[in-house]
């Protein structure tokens, strides 16, 4: 006669694994000085900061851009107007080249969605 058995699991992790040791600041940051390690470690605090805010800005952003939208197709409008955009796309692009383009287009995909 055949036995059935079911395998148990192993942990994932075994409750005696040590965590592996943090990087030392200059793996961390690609410096080559203790220095620049600890200047790179303080302006990236500043960089999370600052993507902290912009990503609230962008959620702003997409809550008054759906007002905008919901209130024209209730007007019977399409939720797209194009003219605006060109106006949009122009802002960044006068403000940031090129990728400022690629930006305003992300933003306004994030906005109303993929056309
Ligand atoms: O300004 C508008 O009319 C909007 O609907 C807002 C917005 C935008 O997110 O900037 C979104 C969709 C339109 O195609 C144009 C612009």
């Amino acid at each position: 006669m055949t036995t059935l058995t079911t395998a148990t699991p192993a942990p994932a992790t075994p409750a005696t694994a040590t965590p592996a040791p943090a990087a030392a600041p200059a793996e961390r940051t690609g410096a080559h000085t203790p220095e620049a390690a600890e200047m790179i470690g303080g302006e990236r605090e500043r960089i999370d900061a600052l993507d902290d805010r912009i990503i609230g800005l962008v959620q702003e952003r997409m809550a008054v851009s759906a007002v905008i939208q919901e209130s024209r197709i209730t007007s019977g409008g399409r939720r797209v107007n194009l003219s605006r955009e060109m106006e949009i796309l122009g802002h960044y692009s006068d403000a940031l080249g090129k990728p400022g383009t690629a930006l305003a287009m992300t933003l306004l995909e994030l906005c109303r969605g993929r056309v």
